[in-house]
């Protein structure tokens, strides 16, 4: 597996957030882990990533033990774009995407990479500009052609669709759900559960940082679930594959 974890449990000031976790991600699978605010998925995806040290149990990548693995190394393995990140200095676009082939060292072809990353964000006419003269979308799109250019077999973002408009939603979600098609893992914490159920093949609830249930979005997506982990009520519509889901009121 690329990655999994292990009775993996971890703290943040002294509290435990989440709860011997046992999971693996398959290559080729797009998954959304998806829950209510706090419900511990940044935690979770941070832990996978390596950011945070869990404070038991252990993450797996490419089925070795992830804290022996070298940084470099790690960084060749697993691609992570944080919730949030701000640009801390005046790069121009095309050099803050170029950041993510860093592992790989300087490839003949870097500049065509960083364009096509750039194309599949639909933000190559941003090439040129400074990071910190964009928009909040144009900005995190071009962090995700940053996620994109590498080659990472394991691709873990965090609300990569949260600042976008629709139509950068949806295109989004096709280049990941071609990423995974192409034999990569992806793992999404994802908020929009319509875009969850019609573009992921598994999804992962979290509640009160342990799953609550994994599987199919048609199994997971169930109002009697919803209606436990975020206490409304709703309705998911399927019409031709594409998902609608429908939230109706408080419980
Ligand atoms: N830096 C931090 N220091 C201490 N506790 C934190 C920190 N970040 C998150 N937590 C706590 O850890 C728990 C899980 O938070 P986490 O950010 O993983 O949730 P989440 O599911 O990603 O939430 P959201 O949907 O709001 O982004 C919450 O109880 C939160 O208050």
């Amino acid at each position: 597996m690329p990655v999994s974890c292990r009775d993996l449990s971890l703290e943040r000031r002294g509290r435990l957030v989440l709860h011997e976790v046992n999971c693996a991600f398959s290559p080729g699978e797009l998954t959304a882990v998806v829950g209510p605010n706090g419900a511990g998925k940044s935690s979770l995806l941070e832990t996978l990533a390596g950011v945070l040290a869990p404070a038991a149990g252990r993450v797996e990548l490419d089925g070795r033990d992830a804290a022996v693995i070298p940084a470099a190394e790690r960084a060749r393995l697993c691609a992570y774009l944080p919730q949030s990140e701000s640009p801390a200095w005046s790069l121009d676009v095309a050099d803050l995407v170029a950041l993510g082939l860093l592992p790989w060292g300087r490839p003949a072809d870097r500049a065509q990479r960083v364009s096509a990353a750039l194309e599949r964000v639909d933000a190559l006419h941003l090439a040129n500009r400074a990071v910190t003269r964009l928009s909040g979308g144009e900005l995190r799109r071009v962090q995700l052609a940053r996620l994109l250019v590498g080659r990472a077999p394991l691709l873990i973002a965090d609300e990569p669709t949260a600042a976008l408009d629709i139509r950068h939603q949806l295109q989004l979600m096709h280049t990941f759900r071609r990423q995974a098609d192409a034999g990569k893992t992806v793992l999404l914490a994802l908020h929009d559960l319509s875009l969850a159920a019609r573009f992921c093949d598994r999804i992962l609830l979290l509640h009160g940082g342990r799953p609550i249930a994994r599987g199919a979005p048609q199994d997971v997506f169930t109002p009697a679930l919803i209606g436990d982990v975020y206490g409304v009520s709703c309705e998911f519509r399927w019409r031709d594959g594409v998902a609608e889901f429908v939230p109706l009121d408080l419980l």
